[in-house]
Formats: structure tokens, sequence, C-alpha cells
């Protein structure tokens, strides 16, 4: 990993020249690099947290003066039980995955001694930026040599000392291993994206995984194909016939399990029939957790019958922003979806829900909570984000959970990648034919015609 190049065109030059070394290096080669990672990263704990120690001293006097969200301040804490570990899981995890490249994934027999194959290959050279979390670079790293991609990568400023600090460490671990140091560049300022976002001869992908503004930014300044991991605006919907005990757990679970995460419930859709009968239940657990809830005028009178007067005090009213709202805090907008039937319309409250999420949704994750598996797939099909779950919490949106070792982050693009990216969303693909010398010109009307055989 390269600290240094001079210019950017520099670090895109030298990135893609690693690319194509890095692309027909064997796997065991590729795994080899990551353990000797995984083995660096272990003996560098203590400096690591220590250069993180420094950056959450800076973004905690920003918090407290109010000009840094909490949310960044939560993502930024590498020191959370658990959190460095998992970082190091991810990158054993991703080693231990099959070989993603050079997989066929079509055969055909064009004529006889003619063959089409289909075969997975790396993308190339991926621009990915994204905000303070330090241990993405690890995930990223692991993930861009494994899957046979160089990539050039930029955290968010607030992260600068532990991002450094990672990427001194897999740098030197690099210079032990077949893969060339120039395949994992980092770049350390905002300012050099713009010139990056014009290398379009040396970048193959950019990855924007952030804010919106960011990825719309991206989008407007590049003709590099972009992959864009925007917002979490995720919903809940409680259905008419949802187990009680369920809807607590899932919608707990999608809000505070991780708030300040892009997977977390910002908005919950509950069907009138339940507002007096299932979804107090769901608001005093919520409440329990410190959790405000913003409500619409039916579900703040339907609470207020049922809650006690301590906890139906602190109910808020929501406004319509509410629903294009990702507060990445214990907040929460609860919304009614009417009680109504359509003779058009097998389950019109449904389609309602199925409305409000298509247009207010960020395409990202959004839950149903039934019993009623017809209306579960319904939901699942005619919802148009990249995940869909029934009674499942929106949290599982991550590519860890998903088996993928790790991620890249998570797509809200429609292609080339949806959901949690990992090794399979960093491939690509190309078509290799062998031959005996056929030329196309033997062949059509009159002529020679293609056997056109599917092949195992
Ligand atoms: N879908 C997904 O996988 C993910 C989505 N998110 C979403 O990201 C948001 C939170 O992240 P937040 O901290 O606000 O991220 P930002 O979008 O503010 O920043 C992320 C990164 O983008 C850079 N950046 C922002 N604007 C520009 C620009 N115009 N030109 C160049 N670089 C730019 C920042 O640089 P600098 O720090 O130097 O300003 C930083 O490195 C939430 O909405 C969350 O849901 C977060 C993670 C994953
Ligand atoms: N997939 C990860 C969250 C991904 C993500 O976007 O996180 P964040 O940077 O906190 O918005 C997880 O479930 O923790």
């Amino acid at each position: 990993m390269s600290l240094t190049s001079s210019t950017p065109e520099d670090a895109a030059r030298s990135a893609s020249l690693s690319a194509r070394s890095l692309a027909i290096l064997p796997v065991t080669a590729r795994n080899e690099a990551l353990s000797i990672i995984h083995q660096a990263l272990s003996k560098a704990k203590l400096e690591i947290l220590e250069a993180n120690a420094n950056d959450m001293t800076l973004a905690m006097q920003a918090s407290n003066s109010g000009t840094l969200p909490q949310s960044l301040v939560k993502r930024l804490d590498l020191s959370k039980p658990g959190k460095y570990e998992d970082m190091l899981q991810g990158i054993l995890d991703v080693r231990s995955l099959p070989d993603p490249l050079n997989q066929t994934t079509l055969r055909t027999r064009l004529d006889d001694n003619l063959e089409l194959e289909r075969v997975s290959c790396p993308i190339g050279v991926l621009l990915i930026i994204f905000e303070a979390r330090p241990e993405v670079i690890a995930n990223i790293a692991a993930l861009a040599i494994k899957s046979g991609n160089a990539a050039i990568l930029k955290g968010g400023k607030e992260s600068s000392h532990s991002f450094e600090a990672i990427s001194r460490v897999i740098s030197s671990a690099l210079d032990e291993t077949q893969v060339l140091n120039q395949a994992i560049q980092l770049v350390k300022t905002r300012n050099v994206i713009d010139e990056l976002l014009q290398l379009d001869r040396y970048i193959d992908l950019v990855i924007p995984r952030g804010g919106n503004e960011l990825v719309k930014y991206v989008k407007e300044h590049t003709r590099i194909p972009v992959l864009g991991h925007a917002d979490g605006l995720c919903s809940v919907y409680l259905h008419k016939d949802a187990d009680p005990e369920i809807a607590k757990r899932v919608v707990v679970d999608s809000k505070c399990d991780y708030p300040a995460a892009c997977n977390a419930a910002e908005t919950l859709l509950v069907h009138a029939d339940v507002l007096e009968t299932i979804l107090p239940g769901v608001a005093e657990a919520l409440l329990a957790r410190g959790v405000s809830l913003i409500c619409d005028p039916q579900s703040k009178s339907a609470l207020q019958k049922q809650l006690p007067s301590s906890s139906a005090a602190l109910l808020q009213e929501a406004t319509e922003t509410d629903y294009d709202t990702e507060f990445l805090d214990l907040k929460i907008a609860i919304k009614t979806v009417p009680a109504t039937s359509d003779s058009s319309s097998p389950d019109a409250s449904l389609d309602l829900a199925i409305s409000h999420i298509n247009a207010h949704s960020s395409s990202h994750t959004d839950s149903i909570v039934t019993t009623d598996q017809n209306a579960a797939e319904y939901f699942m099909n005619a919802v148009d984000s990249a995940g869909v779950y029934w009674n499942a919490s929106t949290r599982f949106a991550d590519g860890m959970r998903y088996g993928f070792g790790t991620e890249v982050g998570i797509s809200t693009n429609k292609i080339h990648s949806r959901g949690p990216v990992g090794l399979e969303g960093l491939t690509i693909y190309k078509y290799k034919i062998r031959g005996q010398g056929q030329v196309a010109g033997e062949y059509g009307a009159g002529k020679k015609a293609y056997k056109h055989e599917k092949l195992q």
C-alpha cells in the first residue's frame, strides 16, 4: 500500500499496472497476502487503537461543541468491544472463501473445436471513497486483494490518524507478499478526488460510500462507472396479522442494534388494525431503549390511549419530512397504513405500505412483519429495494451476515451489484473462445451453421 504517490495520476497509473499483475496471481498468493495482513494488524492492535483514540478525542470535542454528529463518533470508535476482532475475523473469512476468479459461468460449443466460455475476472482499479469508519480500510483491502483488484482508498477526514496507522501496517505487510505494494493506494484528502475522477483511462469503477450528496457529486463529475453506496432510509411494516413478539424483536433490533448504521430502520409503518393491539408493546420496548417516537396523528392518539401517561407524554408529532429523514439516531418515524379495501386489489393496505416504501425509502433494505406468507411474498416482490425481508431485522443487510466475509458497503445502485458488495460484486467476466483457426465468414446463410450446444 502506498501512502505517498506523488500525484493522483501517478497513484492511478501505478494502481493500474499493479492490477494487471494482481489479476494473474494464483489464489494461494492472494490468500497468503491476507494471512500476512491479518498477522500484522493483530500485532499492531495497540498502536492502531492509540491512533484511533487521537481521532476520537478530536471527534468528541467537535461533537460536544455541536459540529459533528454523534452517529459519526460512533462509527469512528474502533475500541468498542469486539470491533477490532471483527475486523480481523473479516480478513480470515474472506481468505477462506472460494476463489472468485476464473470461475466458468457458461460454456457453449459454437462448432466442432470452437468453444465459448464465460469466466469471472477482476474489474481492475477501484476508487473507493468512504466515511470515517476505520475498519472499512481493512475490509476493502481484503476484498480487493482476494478479488484481484487494485484499489485507491479515501476515508473520512475524521478517521485520518486511524486510517494512516492501519495503512502503514498494511503497507509494510504487503512488502512481504507477492501483491505489489501499489495495488492498494491511499489518498488522504478530498482535494485529489476531482482529478482522480477524470482518470478514466486508469480507473475502472468508483464506489462512493456515504451520504446522498457524495454519491450525487461523484456521479455528476466523472465518466467512470459509479457503484453508489448511498444512505439507508429503511422501513419496517407491521401488517395487520403481525405476530406481536416478532414485531417487537424485529423493530427493536432494526432500530437499536446500531442506530448509526445505514441499515438501521428509520420508519415504522403500522396497519391501522394493530395500532391499539401490537403497536403499544412495540412502542414500550422502543421507549425502554431510549428511542424517540415521532408519530402521525392516528398512531399518536392510539398510543396515548394505550400507554401509561408517563410514556405517552414522550410521544412527538411527525411532519411529512420525517418520513424522508435518515435519523441515524435513536428516533423512528411512525406512520399509519389505513385499513382500506379496494375491489381491484386483494390487499389494498399492503399496496399502500408498498407504495409508501417505494416512494420514500432509499431502496436499501425494507422488512415486513406478518404471519401471512402470501402477503410477505407479495411485499418482497413488489418492494424495489436491494434487501426485502420477512419477519427479520433490517440489520441483516451486511456482507459478513450474508456470508461474504465482509463488505465494501451496501450498494444502492441497481447495476452491476446490489446490496452488500463482497467478492462477487467486485468481479466481472470475460468471454474466452478456443478455436482452431475458424473464421466468422465461414458461417451464415448457405454456409456452415453454428451448433450452440450448452456444455457443462
Ligand atoms: N450504503 C452504504 O454502504 C453506506 C452508507 N452510508 C451512509 O453515509 C452517510 C454517513 O456518512 P457521512 O459521514 O455523512 O459521509 P459523507 O458522505 O459526508 O462522507 C463520506 C466520504 O465522502 C467524502 N466526500 C464527501 N463529499 C465529497 C465530495 N464532494 N468530494 C470528494 N469527497 C467527498 C468524505 O470526505 P471528507 O471526510 O474528507 O469530507 C468522506 O471520505 C449516511 O447517510 C449513511 O447511511 C455510510 C456507510 C455505508
Ligand atoms: N453493514 C454494516 C453497516 C454498513 C454501514 O453502512 O454502516 P455505516 O457506515 O455505519 O452507515 C453493519 O451492518 O454494521
